[in-house]
């Protein structure tokens, strides 16, 4: 085994020298745009920035402007980039120049199989073509009603907190609660995406229910991020090692006797993609069966399951694959890899957005109250008769919005859209140049020199942060008042006013003129689903309960006071001397809204 494990390493430290070689070879291609300085001879500025970097983030791009050279790690430069025509250049008209970097691609891969964040070109184009059609608004109207099933299961969860920590019934409606809602929160994110993704019931804001697979789908964004330190090395191993040295060297690297948090950690991820891809097989199997028993006529949505299985995304994609031409149909593998991807992709996302909904909700309670009348003025239209509704009610008698009430209300839209412009859950994204190439900016910025320049050059292989969160606080569409949330600004369209427009220039983004959701052929498809989830779970919430931030005091005196970390996600923990500011919790203060 001594044996193996030299060999593992040998092949670890051969992986460390190609990437110090290529990074050197970098060097020749300098960027000529400005920048701030390096603040550290081996972080660069990657520590200030993407550390809990959010301000920082937002600084640099106020100062330098929209495209701006910075220093990463060991030497190498990165372009930070956030002008408008710049990201439509880069997102839409030359996407296939600036992709997904190997590392991202190769480390999906390997977790996710063949989905769509792990193809490039026609590969890529064939499944989004595939899938584009599953996501459709009249399939989002079919699945509303699942949704909605499980945000009242959520309310209810919420509500019987409140209950067993307020004994009498009177106290219920007087005496608030704190109550850390994001565990809740991740658990309903994760009903509705298995649910309506994927067909599957995970029965997660159950908490009694044991369940490995929804397990294992709660531990994979926290066990992804754990071991990004495996990901430079990957596309090295990858592009050198056949299959079978690559099983073994994760077999190597995941022998239980290695002590290491790290190889733990990468054990741990291991362990969730083997759950994982077989539950997956499982899911593919079960439905594919379910397919064929069921009557192959499109109108027929019912199944012996209680009638909603067959409208989930899997049932739509598997019955569009089956009938696709043999150019066009997804493999197995393919199958299996959307899958899988849907679920990374739209569980921590939603989560975050949800939660950062709620907290500004808290943090600005005459907003919360006027939302709160607008949804019970639209509950108590919708009980009168003769409204058109399918799904007016639900077991217990309250009442549910159709879909489209529910995605028309102005201000849970604005509040909704507000939020997710200010907070992306994604903040920033990273890209590679394919081959050298050079970019129009609609804003001119200084190059390194000090002149003027409208136009950014770029070497084969150059690094991209794509900064979703400059982009969307940028002045110089959205306003002075950009960084400030301010839902408002949405309301006021029919003024002739849009938002985010300015001078006939605006962002290209695919929701609004926000880069959330991104742009081009690699934006997030799911974002009729996100916003639909997000925009049902607050309509559900809020004629029930009232949430503040925290204001109870501990036993020292000190109250939660709640700090927005960035790391990749947006994650809420509670600052030091009440929380750790380490661990993810947002405890909001809840009480029963009086009839
Ligand atoms: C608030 C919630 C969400 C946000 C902010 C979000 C944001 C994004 C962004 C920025 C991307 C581009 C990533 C990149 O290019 O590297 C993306 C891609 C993607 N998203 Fe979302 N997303 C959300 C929810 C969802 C949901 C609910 C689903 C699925 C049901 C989903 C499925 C996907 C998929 C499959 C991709 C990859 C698209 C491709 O490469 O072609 N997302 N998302």
């Amino acid at each position: 085994m001594a044996f193996a494990q030299l060999i593992g390493y040998g092949v670890l430290t051969l992986a460390v020298w190609k990437l110090i070689q290529r990074r050197a070879s970098k060097k020749a291609n300098a960027l000529d745009v400005a920048g701030p300085e390096k603040e550290h001879w081996c972080k660069g500025n990657m520590e200030s920035m993407f550390v809990d970097g959010f301000q920082r983030c937002l600084d640099i791009a106020a100062e330098y402007g929209g495209a701006v050279k910075i220093h990463a790690l060991f030497g190498e430069e990165w372009l930070y980039v956030s002008d408008p025509r710049a990201l439509h250049h880069i997102l839409v008209k030359e996407q296939h120049i600036f992709e997904e970097n190997d590392g991202f691609l190769s480390c999906n891969k390997l977790v996710f199989g063949d989905g769509l964040i792990s193809t490039l070109g026609e590969q890529h184009r064939k499944q989004r073509k595939m899938l584009n059609p599953v996501f459709s608004t009249s399939n989002m109207r079919e699945l509303l009603p699942i949704i909605q099933t499980i945000s009242h299961q959520l309310k209810s969860a919420l509500v019987s907190n409140l209950s067993a920590r307020s004994e009498h019934d009177h106290a219920r409606y007087r005496e608030s609660v704190e109550v850390d809602v994001l565990p809740w929160l991740s658990r309903s994110s994760l009903d509705c995406i298995c649910e309506g993704v994927l067909g599957y019931h995970s029965a997660a804001l159950d908490t009694g229910n044991e369940d490995e697979y929804t397990d294992a789908l709660r531990m994979l964004g926290p066990s992804i991020t754990k071991t990004m330190i495996f990901r430079p090395f990957v596309p090295i191993v990858t592009r050198n090692c056949s299959l079978y040295w690559r099983k073994k060297m994760v077999d190597w690297l995941t022998i239980s006797w290695l002590p290491t948090q790290t190889m733990r950690n990468f054990r741990e991820l291991r362990h969730i993609v083997e759950i994982m891809d077989s539950a997956s097989r499982a899911i593919l199997q079960e439905k594919r069966a379910a397919l064929q028993l069921s009557s192959p006529t499109p109108s027929q949505t019912h199944d012996t399951s209680g009638g909603t299985r067959e409208k989930d995304m899997m049932s739509i994609m598997l019955r569009a694959n089956a009938s696709s031409s043999e150019v066009d149909r997804l493999s197995d593998a393919e199958l299996l890899g959307q899958m899988n991807v849907m679920i990374f992709a739209g569980l921590e996302t939603t989560t975050a957005a949800l939660a950062r909904a709620l907290y500004m909700l808290a943090k600005h309670p005459q907003v919360q109250e006027q939302l709160r009348t607008e949804i019970c003025g639209a509950m108590a239209v919708y009980e009168v008769p003769d409204v058109d509704h399918s799904h007016a009610k639900d077991e217990s008698g309250s009442a549910r919005l159709s879909y489209d009430v529910l995605m028309n209300l102005p201000l849970l839209n604005a509040v909704v859209r507000e939020t997710l412009r200010l907070y992306p859950s994604l903040p920033v994204l990273t890209r590679r140049t394919t081959e050298a190439a050079s970019f129009p900016l609609q804003f001119p910025v200084r190059s390194a020199s000090g002149e003027k320049i409208d136009a950014v050059h770029v070497a084969k292989n150059q690094r991209l942060v794509i900064s979703i969160i400059a982009a969307n606080h940028n002045q110089a569409v959205w306003g002075e008042d950009a960084s400030e949330w301010k839902p408002d600004r949405w309301l006021k369209s029919s003024e002739g006013v849009t938002p985010g427009e300015k001078d006939g220039v605006k962002y290209s983004g695919v929701y609004s003129s926000m880069m959330t959701f991104l742009t081009g052929n690699r934006s997030c498809i799911g974002f009729k689903f996100a916003e639909m989830e997000i925009k049902d779970v607050l309509a559900t919430l809020l004629p029930a309960i009232h949430f503040a931030l925290p204001s109870e005091r501990d036993d020292n005196g000190n109250v939660k006071e709640i700090h927005w970390k960035m790391s990749g996600f947006h994650t809420p923990v509670v600052k030091a001397p009440a929380g750790d500011g380490e661990t993810p919790h947002l405890p909001l203060s809840m009480r029963l809204v009086r009839e």
